[in-house]
């Protein structure tokens, strides 16, 4: 049994319907077995009532729960940086040429290590991650992902058009592969398969329909896409789809809108689009990092929450810039800023919540994680910055928690994460001080 002291925040309840959502112990208290939260609250009151748990003092920093991202490309890892292009045209240049590489298990194993290394070195504890659309690189994806004890929802990537031939399936080959996957790896660990086509304008309704079928065999799995993400993506789907009332029918027609859905993007929604998301409780994963780099517009925040759509975070590695879910929460909030009026004021509880617990309810494990109330897994990041930094500076000047949280979000990165557990495993720790290997 452990007891870990430090600054502890968290967001159990959605800050966008309950105000006063965030929860702060300054001098908290997390008793930990078995990977399990069994007791939380101030320090000396968990430490009264357990004399003989074995401390762990995490004073100095700040811990928070594991991140979440809820749209982030496992074979794009190494084509960040791809800038100056709109979405059609990095597909074509920067980022399908490289996910044919994965083609070879050798290199999908090592991009795969790549990957997850990068997802915890930045603090994410779960991810919905899309694949590649090469079955052989989805073995090895979550074979290397079971050896790091992150959680992942994962699946293999399924298009039949319009990207290059050696990316394309058909749907009898996309539920075999699908069908073998899932019994391989769903539930096994720490974790579960998502069905993924890549997007409509690459996938014709007979792959949707192969799609659905493995939704309506397996009953657990879920299902992610993208969806309305830039004007000329949209203008094609609509095209290919002359019976569709819009780009979220050609989902919902082969019934894939549902609770078990996240759809990344849906920059560009109509009203209709949103409140039949909203009637099937499906989420919409908002990318502002990747909605920047890639030109595709200002996310509509305030329409998907009126109209009552789940909203998560995700950091769309590589279209986005990195895996950071501090910086896409800083990202989050300046877009919301560049919508004036129409945008949403994110304050820094909200930001918590949209990296940490709405990933969670999106993924329908918030019974498990996301936050830190008695009964959830141990995930966490522990946030610490290198002395003499200047968030160690601004963080020693901060006066309250709420400027604590907006300090981490403002100039938080990688370089501050100290500490990440999955279910009480620890799965990275920053090398100490004067380790670093310099060049
Ligand atoms: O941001 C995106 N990244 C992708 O890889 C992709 N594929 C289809 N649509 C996409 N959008
Ligand atoms: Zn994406």
């Amino acid at each position: 049994m452990k007891l870990y002291r430090a600054a502890l925040m968290h967001t159990p309840d959605n800050p966008f319907s309950a105000p006063g959502a965030l929860q702060v112990q300054e001098d908290g208290g997390l008793l930990v077995e078995d990977g399990q939260i069994l007791a939380s609250g101030p320090y000396a009151q968990v430490r009264a009532a357990h004399p003989r748990a074995e401390a762990v003092d995490l004073r100095g920093g700040v811990l928070l729960p594991g991140f979440i991202d809820t749209h982030v490309h496992y074979p794009q890892v190494r084509v960040l940086g791809g800038l100056g292009m709109q979405l059609l045209e990095w597909l074509d240049r920067n980022t399908l040429p490289e996910e044919a590489r994965l083609s070879d298990p050798g290199y999908a194993r090592a991009v795969a290590r790549e990957f997850l290394s990068a997802l915890a070195s930045n603090g994410t504890t779960t991810a919905l991650v899309f694949g590649s659309h090469y079955a052989s690189a989805m073995d090895e994806f979550f074979s290397e992902a079971a050896q790091t004890g992150l959680r992942v929802v994962a699946g293999q990537v399924v298009s039949d058009r319009m990207l290059r031939p050696e990316l394309h399936t058909t749907p009898e080959r996309a539920y075999a592969e699908g069908k073998a996957l899932i019994e391989r790896w769903h539930g096994v660990g720490r974790t579960l398969y998502a069905v993924t086509p890549r997007f409509s304008l690459s996938a014709s309704e007979g792959i949707l329909d192969a799609c659905a079928a493995l939704m309506q065999e397996f009953p657990d799995v879920r299902f992610t896409s993208h969806i309305n993400e830039n004007p000329r993506e949209v203008q094609t789907v609509r095209e290919l789809f002359p019976g569709a009332r819009d780009y979220l029918d050609t989902y919902e027609r082969a019934g894939l809108v549902t609770r078990r859905s996240v759809l990344a993007h849906n920059v560009h929604p109509t009203d209709r689009e949103l409140g039949v998301m909203a009637a099937h409780r499906c989420t919409a994963a908002h990318c502002p990092c990747s909605n920047s780099a890639l030109g595709s517009g200002l996310f509509p925040l305030r329409r998907h929450l009126q109209a009552g759509v789940h909203v998560s975070l995700g950091t769309d590695v590589g279209g986005g810039t990195g895996f950071s879910m501090l910086k896409e929460g800083l990202q989050a909030y300046f877009m919301q800023q560049l919508l004036g009026a129409a945008g949403e004021a994110l304050d820094p509880a909200k930001l918590l919540y949209l990296a940490t617990r709405a990933g969670a309810e999106a993924l329908g494990l918030e019974d498990l994680t996301g936050d830190f109330s008695v009964g959830k897994a141990f995930d966490a990041v522990y946030l610490r910055p290198p002395e003499g930094s200047t968030l160690d500076t601004v963080l020693r000047h901060a006066d309250s928690p709420g400027r604590v949280l907006a300090d981490l979000f403002t100039l938080g990165t990688q370089q501050d994460v100290a500490q990440v557990w999955v279910g009480g495993d620890a799965v990275y720790r920053r090398a100490a001080a004067g380790q670093e290997v310099s060049v």
